[in-house]
């Protein structure tokens, strides 16, 4: 695993400039918390990490392979259970035992953030936001990544599940290249470590 490294990032949307010769260094293995005010361009800077949105100068690398992703969107399959939008990023399991060892392990990382097995076999569309944000969460931790990047993860969990899923989170993370987008000031001194203020660019390209 190595560093992921941005040099000399910019980015416009037609006349707005959202990232202007941004260049970083993120640690292998260490979480980064990413700030700034609303529209500074932090899911913009997320996508170009992924490769889903192009700069327009600049360069990115070292992003490993295997990524898990969780979107500002909870992006669950919608009609299928619980169970399974989050086996879906699993290895897919060819014998009896294997499969009810699988089970297990997803009943037992689920109970880790106060699904119980019931919850897991509701439709998700049955289920709440704050619950559909947590199997959204379990399904990017639970795939086998180098890298993981999460925006806003936290959004619409009450006081008491947040402080447990932070925890949750900061266990599975351990030792990954993470990204964690928030708001929130209380949230990235939990996860303490590297943060960074994304400057406010958002300027017409034909200023100055
Ligand atoms: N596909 C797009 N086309 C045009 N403008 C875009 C596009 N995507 C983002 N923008 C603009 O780029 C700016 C940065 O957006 P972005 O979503 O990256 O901000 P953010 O810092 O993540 O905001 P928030 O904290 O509200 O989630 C915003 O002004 C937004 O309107």
């Amino acid at each position: 695993m190595q560093d992921i490294r941005i040099k000399n990032v910019s980015k416009t949307y037609g006349e707005k400039q959202v990232l202007s010769q941004l260049s970083k260094e993120f640690p292998a293995g260490e979480t980064t918390v990413i700030m700034g005010v609303s529209g500074c361009g932090k899911t913009t800077l997320l996508r170009i990490l992924l490769g889903l949105e192009k700069v327009d100068s600049g360069k990115v690398t070292g992003m490993p392979e295997r990524v898990a992703v969780l979107f500002q969107e909870d992006r669950l399959c919608e009609d299928v259970s619980a169970y399974e939008n989050i086996a879906l990023v699993l290895e897919r399991k060819k014998t009896h035992a294997q499969r009810d060892a699988q089970k297990c392990r997803i009943e037992q990382e689920a109970a880790q953030v106060g699904i119980t097995a019931d919850d897991l076999k509701q439709n998700v569309m049955k289920l709440s936001g704050g619950m559909r944000r947590r199997i959204a969460l379990l399904r990017a931790l639970l795939y086998d990544a180098d890298c993981v990047i999460l925006d806003e993860p936290f959004k619409g969990l009450d006081a008491t599940t947040k402080q447990i899923v932070m925890q949750y989170v900061k266990e599975k993370t351990a030792g990954k290249t993470t990204f964690l987008v928030t708001h929130d000031a209380a949230e990235a001194d939990f996860f303490g470590g590297n943060r960074w203020n994304l400057p406010t660019e958002n300027k017409n390209a034909n200023d100055e």
